[in-house]
């Protein structure tokens, strides 16, 4: 379960009490996640998730937090961070950064049709474009750097057909990044884990509405091609064989444009995005199975799924409707 560090009731009590939200009236820690400790808070006036950050540092953290609230303020649902008398939106608690932010109604929708898709399609459009004006700027922390950190360090741990195949598409990805087609790709702040464990949809079955996204401790400043690419990869896939389903991905895509049209380069680009998706979470599957840092406390997502789904992105490329590789 994803509660590293404990928090007692009256610990929690004292927290909540500088941030004008109430009196806390119950506490309980969240078992999903995998990379931070999460409590759903109770109080007088309402239902918070109190965070606190088990790898992201105080220098790291207020680009996550500052945008969570600029794109709140701007009228896309996500968290808005609670700040103090100093309106200060970073706190501290039992020794680790912490934030608390309001929580989102609804759940998961986990089997998504047609219309989750377009949903959060046209959502991600409205957030690129809400969090074109941001201030702050700060590298998506997992983008190539750290692919190409990382991609050495758990090679030991895969067969001989998957070291060529992980090295041989870091190289590809290496050489996209540098050229003169990537480096026009729009971008700003991008969520760049946007699965639909990330979302929230409440309403009667097949009339869900999207509530928010949230959980955006892996945002950075990355192409919007790329957050797409993310989103492709998980909402218009199918999980059972990893490959995609393009029904789904035309209605996601549409809804997109709808509020933000894709280039002609990023069409152009979108079949290597999402082998850079796909790329980007296997590795990070392989390096939180193999190098797990408590591994009795969390069930690792398995690295062999973005595997199969890169495999299955080079084999069968994905353009936009009636787009073809020039
Ligand atoms: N603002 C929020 N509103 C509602 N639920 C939330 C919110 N933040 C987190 N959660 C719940 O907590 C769980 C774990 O949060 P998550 O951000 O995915 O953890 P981690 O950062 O460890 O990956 C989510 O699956 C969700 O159920
Ligand atoms: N979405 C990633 C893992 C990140 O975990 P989260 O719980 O923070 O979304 C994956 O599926 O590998």
């Amino acid at each position: 379960m994803a509660v590293f560090t404990e928090v007692s009731f009256e610990e929690a009590a004292a927290f909540v009490s500088t941030l004008d939200v109430g009196q806390l009236t119950a506490l309980r820690g969240i078992g999903a996640g995998i990379e931070n400790t999460n409590y759903f808070v109770s109080t007088t006036q309402g239902e918070w998730v109190l965070t606190l950050f088990e790898r992201l540092t105080y220098e790291q953290l207020p680009f996550y937090l500052h945008l969570m609230r600029h794109l709140a303020q701007r009228g896309i649902p996500v968290p808005e961070p609670r700040s103090d008398d100093n309106d200060q939106i970073l706190h501290q608690l039992n020794g680790k950064p912490a934030a608390l932010v309001n929580k989102l109604p609804g759940g998961h929708q986990l089997a998504p049709d047609l219309h989750h898709c377009e949903q959060v399609g046209e959502m991600l459009a409205r957030m690129h474009l809400a969090g074109a004006d941001f201030p702050l700027a700060q590298p998506n922390l997992r983008g190539l750097p750290w692919w190409q950190e990382t991609v050495p360090v758990v090679l030991p741990f895969l067969t001989d057909d998957q070291k060529a195949l992980i090295t041989e598409e870091l190289a590809f990805q290496t050489e996209l990044a540098a050229s003169a087609a990537h480096a026009g790709l729009p971008r700003g702040p991008v969520h760049a884990d946007l699965f639909r464990d990330n979302v929230m949809f409440e309403g009667l079955p097949g009339r869900e509405r999207l509530t928010g996204f949230f959980d955006f401790y892996f945002a950075g400043v990355d192409t919007y091609l790329f957050d797409i690419a993310v989103c492709l990869n998980d909402w218009c896939l199918d999980l059972d064989s990893g490959r995609g389903v393009d029904e789904r991905a035309v209605a996601f895509v549409a809804a997109y444009e709808r509020v933000r049209p894709l280039s002609s380069t990023e069409r152009r680009l979108m079949p290597a995005m999402l082998r850079a998706g796909a790329l980007r979470f296997w590795v990070s599957r392989l390096w939180d199975l193999h190098l797990p840092r408590d591994a009795s406390m969390l069930k690792p997502h398995d690295p062999t799924h973005f595997e199969r789904v890169l495999r299955a992105r080079i084999a069968t490329p994905w353009h936009p409707q009636g787009q073809r590789d020039e």
